[in-house]
């Protein structure tokens, strides 16, 4: 007999305006990841054997060690003393996260694979915890903690030294590879850095379920190291003002000019603008009182989505969106978009045995 594992683990949008670092909100496009413990197949120094289903898969390392999935979960076996998966198995992943594209695409990879490790060796967990050895991959909690715990959600992170690196989402693969090497000989010798405990801390907000995001996706990459680039070290502290936006998306019914002031930002749009080409004439154009149905605009994460919260007139919104995107000298292809739900229910894992 052998065991199966469904792992699910929802698409992020983190920021929502001025909440950079902190805010993020799940939503209803999914990282599948399937594994199958197979015992009677050959042994190998991981025993994973890693296939991509769907799309968003060309150009992704099906090397184990590479792969941030797979690595992720070596990862956390690692810092529980095992080299490689316990038995050989088969890990299937079929993604619907478009990739760099502000999505939490690599959040989700990262909390794929702690779930992955947890089940597949037994490790049992907790939920504070799993949080911990994701943030020892991706440096910033937003997305990761809106991925495990779904709905609207506030997080932090303690400032701990993870050895001043760059975080592993974001690294070059072959720098990866590298740590991964020392990652498995520090398990034989039992050195493996683990996380330090209650390194994040989340809070889940309220969120009216009346409101949907509508992710407006341009058909280029901007990969999160990059666009952090872009930011500045200090800030002037008028520039700082996210309290509004915690209370004002969970309103029953949603007050549009309050969520609209709330989610603007001055942190981290006003330096990524020249990244994402039209998007100053869209934060510029559209407001509540002349597009019906629209709460607020904003990057998600680093870029280069844009979302809208709307409460209506979803597919008329992202069209006048789309369309500014669209006219923009340098956008080749056209912009897709897709109407989302914010889940409240995050990442989860389903052991089945056949
Ligand atoms: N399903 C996946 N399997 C393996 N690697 C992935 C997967 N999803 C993302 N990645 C890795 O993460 C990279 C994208 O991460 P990046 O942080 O730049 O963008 P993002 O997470 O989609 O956007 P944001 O963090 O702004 O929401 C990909 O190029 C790839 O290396
Ligand atoms: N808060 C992060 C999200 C992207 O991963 C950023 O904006 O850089």
């Amino acid at each position: 007999m052998s065991t199966s594992f469904t792992i699910n683990v929802p698409a992020t949008s983190a920021n929502i305006g001025p909440g950079f670092d902190v805010m993020g909100l799940s939503l209803s496009l999914y990282l599948t990841v399937k594994a199958r413990v197979d015992p009677q197949q050959p042994t190998t120094p991981t025993n994973i054997s890693l296939v991509y289903e769907g799309e968003n898969s060309s150009g992704l390392s099906l090397d184990p060690n590479t792969n941030l999935i797979t690595r992720t979960s070596l990862y956390v076996l690692a810092c529980s003393g095992h080299q490689g998966f316990p038995h050989p198995t088969t890990v299937a992943v079929n993604n619907r996260i478009p990739l760099g594209r502000g999505l939490g695409s690599s959040g989700a990879a990262v909390v794929a694979g702690v779930l992955l490790a947890n089940a597949i060796a037994s490790l049992n967990l907790s939920q504070q915890r799993m949080l911990d050895y994701c943030l020892m991959i991706e440096h910033h909690p937003d997305n990761v903690a809106a991925a495990l715990v779904g709905g609207f959600v506030a997080s932090y992170l303690i400032d701990v030294d993870r050895s001043g690196n760059i975080p592993e989402s974001e690294a070059d693969p072959a720098v990866v590879q590298q740590k991964q090497r020392e990652q498995m000989a520090a398990a034989a010798d039992d050195s493996v850095k683990l996380p330090p405990d209650n390194i994040g801390h989340f809070l889940r907000l309220e969120c009216s379920p009346k409101i949907k995001a509508i992710a407006i996706i341009p058909q280029f990459e901007l990969a999160t190291s990059k666009a952090r680039a872009a930011l500045p070290g200090t800030y002037k502290t008028q520039d700082v003002r996210l309290a509004v936006l915690t209370t004002a998306l969970g309103r029953e019914t949603p007050d549009p000019w309050l969520i609209y002031r709330a989610m603007e930002d001055k942190v981290h749009q006003p330096y990524r603008m020249h990244l994402i080409p039209g998007l100053p004439e869209i934060l510029a154009t559209f407001n509540p009182d002349n597009t019906p149905g629209l709460l607020g605009i904003c990057l998600s994460g680093a870029g280069p989505t844009i979302l809208a919260l709307a409460v209506s007139n979803f597919d008329e919104i992202a069209a006048k969106i789309c369309a500014i995107i669209d006219r923009q000298p340098s956008i080749d292809l056209p912009t897709d978009y897709k109407v989302l739900d914010i889940v409240s229910e995050g990442a989860s894992c389903v052991e089945s045995s056949l």
